[in-house]
């Protein structure tokens, strides 16, 4: 169980480890590799994600969405985008279904 650990308390130990410069530190020495590299490490682990949806079991699932909510933080940390403006936008959106707010959104360019 995870008690009451959330994302949030995640966040702020990313925001440390970002910032500690330790040698020991995954988030330090992935942090000064800079966003390019650790926004592909990103799309890595969504696509480890997807392979563990489709052919793992429960227990790998949760260990690669562990990994992908970890790496989203430290991008958005990275951005300087912080959790809390992603949970306002996923707040906002609860006022609407899905299918409305996709309805809502610019078609794409048809290229006309
Ligand atoms: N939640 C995580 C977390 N999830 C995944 N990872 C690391 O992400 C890496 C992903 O593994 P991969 O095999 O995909 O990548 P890798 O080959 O190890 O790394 P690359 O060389 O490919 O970059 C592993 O090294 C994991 O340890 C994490 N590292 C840190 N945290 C949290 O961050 C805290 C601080 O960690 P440090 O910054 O290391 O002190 C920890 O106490 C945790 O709470």
């Amino acid at each position: 169980m995870s008690g009451s650990f959330t994302l949030a308390d995640l966040e702020a130990i990313v925001a440390a480890r970002a910032a500690s410069g330790d040698p020991k530190s995954y988030t330090a020495k992935l942090a000064a590799k800079g966003l390019p590299k650790t926004a592909k490490k990103l799309g890595e682990e969504a696509v480890e994600t997807v392979i563990a949806a489709l052919a793992e079991d429960d227990a790998a699932l949760a260990g690669e969405a562990a990994d992908l909510l970890y790496h989203l933080l430290v991008v958005l940390r990275l951005r300087g985008v912080p959790l809390d403006a992603v949970m306002a936008e996923l707040q906002r959106r609860t006022a609407e279904t899905g299918l409305e707010e996709k309805a809502r959104r610019p078609t794409p360019d048809a290229g006309t």
